[in-house]
């Protein structure tokens, strides 16, 4: 399996849903904000047109009462009604003239007394109203006549149209309200027939109960998107903001890894575990002339990180293989085209994990052929605090292994419990006395004992035997003088990037005492 699959499927997962919660400010309020203003501006329309409606329902009042007293004189002498005629344009608000009819023809009026002109019963809505651009007097005012009709005979009282515009124009706030006669319309400012100017997508209607006429207003909802930015930019500014910041931290704290796993397999991804190698060298040579390579965590917050406090959990976890397998890779990479000393070891620490996995093998035979050409042999460091059962495959494993030129090496030899029965029963080339065993040379007696003993078992057994841990000169010496094979410690050198380590073997010379 691929430990990073699992990782970059959640990195999708916790985009989406981190830009899912980033539109949720702008998706959850903005529809309501503009359900909201759309209901408000319904409201208003309405509540402008209901005004419209009483204002000139208020005004026809007026004009009828001035009709209704007049229309008893229909039909009789002018000269006894002109005084009536007169006396309601006087008392009677908005009504500016009032004549009488016989059928259809004025033959009285308020202004000339008797005359004779036609005013047709048919150019009036239900016969009682009849709106107009103007008349022979005011030909630019327009004018409302109200008729009110009895046998053949009409008493008509006629309205200023200025007064009705005035009335239309306190109500039109924000949208334009029309006064609709028939076919002829008025509005605020203008006169017109047939269809009204600027119709909306919505309109409010109301009709008058009590005269033939009616009051309308029509709008266009604005798109939303032109509405909202030329209406609320700051909010949908910060609206905008507010949902990136809160999808921004939601993705950065979904990203944050869950567990520690989590966080060695994010490190895996971003190649952050590296190898670093300490010099080993063999007493009486100069040179170094092998290399334990030691990982190291280089940590995008935390800087560098010792193995120990890394390597238990990426063992439990399994994810050592790949780690292992990468740092190698990359080692090798660059170690393969030194010019090594003769025989050098390359050493390497391979966990219970990787021997059970199953790809140790196809690893090490990938890794000796890069090593190959630099003629270095490379010796997997086997601890004993981890070590598998002796089963036949593991035995069958070991002897593969040994066949194509790799060697393994007990580690902290002496620290664990079945140290002897893995010399018995596996094809093992060495042993690595323990640093605990080495730091007591010199004063710890029983440490020197153990040293002696481990030196002179690897010795009668044909196995090569290297000390970790050497410190001292006193120790070096102690070591050397005792046969150990190879010798590592921070007396000799500590473990390095490997780019240092490159360029040291090039430039010759690393060891000499
Ligand atoms: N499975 C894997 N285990 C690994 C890998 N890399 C390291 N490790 C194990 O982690 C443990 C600690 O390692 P590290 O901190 O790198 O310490 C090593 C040396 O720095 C240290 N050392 C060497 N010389 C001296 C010395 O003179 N004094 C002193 N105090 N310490 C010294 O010893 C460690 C080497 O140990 P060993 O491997 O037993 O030779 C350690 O158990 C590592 O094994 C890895 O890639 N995989």
């Amino acid at each position: 399996m691929n430990p990073l699959q699992p990782r970059r499927r959640h990195r999708l997962s916790h985009l989406m849903f981190a830009l899912l919660v980033a539109a949720l400010p702008f998706a959850a309020t903005v529809p309501a904000l503009l359900w909201q203003e759309r209901q408000d501006l319904q409201a208003s329309v309405r509540q402008q047109v209901d005004q419209g409606l009483q204002l000139v329902d208020g005004i026809l009042d007026q004009a009828d009462e001035a009709a209704r007293i007049l229309l008893p004189l229909a039909g009789g002498s002018c000269d006894k009604a002109v005084y009536s005629l007169r006396r309601q344009v006087a008392v009677a608000p908005f009504v500016r003239s009032t004549v009488l009819l016989d059928g259809d023809n004025v033959y009285c009026s308020s202004l000339s007394g008797s005359t004779r002109w036609a005013m047709p019963a048919r150019g009036f809505v239900q016969g009682r109203m009849q709106l107009l651009s103007g008349n022979a007097v005011t030909p630019k005012v327009p004018l409302l006549y109200y008729r009110l009709n009895r046998g053949g005979d009409a008493a008509v009282a006629t309205v200023d149209g200025r007064y009705l515009q005035l009335a239309l124009q306190d109500v039109s706030d924000r949208i334009l309200v029309f006064l609709q006669v028939g076919d002829h319309w008025l509005g605020p400012r203008r006169y017109g027939e047939g269809a009204m100017p600027a119709r909306g997508q919505v309109e409010e209607i109301r009709h008058s109960s009590r005269y033939p006429f009616s009051v309308r207003s029509s709008y266009d909802v604005p798109a939303w998107h032109r509405h909202l930015w030329s209406h609320h930019a700051p909010l949908t500014v910060i609206l905008l903001l507010l949902g990136l910041s809160a999808g921004a931290t939601l993705y950065w704290l979904l990203g944050r890894p869950a567990s520690f796993t989590d966080e060695l397999r994010r490190a895996l991804a971003n190649d952050e575990f590296e190898g670093y190698l300490q010099p080993i060298v063999k007493p009486g040579l100069p040179d170094w002339r092998g290399a334990e390579v030691l990982m190291r965590w280089r940590h995008p917050r935390e800087g560098l990180i010792r193995p120990d406090l890394f390597i238990p959990r990426a063992e439990e976890s399994g994810l050592i293989v790949e780690m292992t397998r990468r740092m190698m890779d990359a080692v090798l990479a660059k170690l393969a085209k030194l010019p090594l000393a003769p025989d050098f070891h390359l050493g390497v620490n391979i966990s219970r994990a990787h021997l059970q996995e199953g790809g140790l093998y196809s690893d090490c035979r990938r890794w000796a052929g890069l090593l190959a050409e630099s003629g270095a042999v490379l010796t997997l460091e086997l601890t004993e605090r981890e070590m598998v059962a002796i089963t036949p495959e593991v035995e069958a494993l070991f002897r593969r292994l040994d066949a194509l030129g790799v060697r393994v090496a007990l580690d902290d030899f002496g620290t664990g419990h079945s140290s002897l029965v893995y010399l018995q029963q596996l094809t093992v080339g060495g042993l690595k006395i323990d640093q605990s065993f080495v730091a007591g040379i010199g004063s710890d007696g029983l440490s020197g004992h153990i040293v002696d003993s481990v030196a002179e078992l690897a010795a009668k057994l044909g196995l090569a035997t290297v000390a970790e841990g050497v410190e001292t000169a006193e120790q070096f010496d102690y070591l050397s003088r005792l046969g150990v094979n190879w010798l590592q410690g921070f007396y000799i050198a500590r473990p390095m990037p490997l780019d240092e380590f490159v360029r040291r073997v090039r430039q010759g010379g690393t060891w000499q005492r």
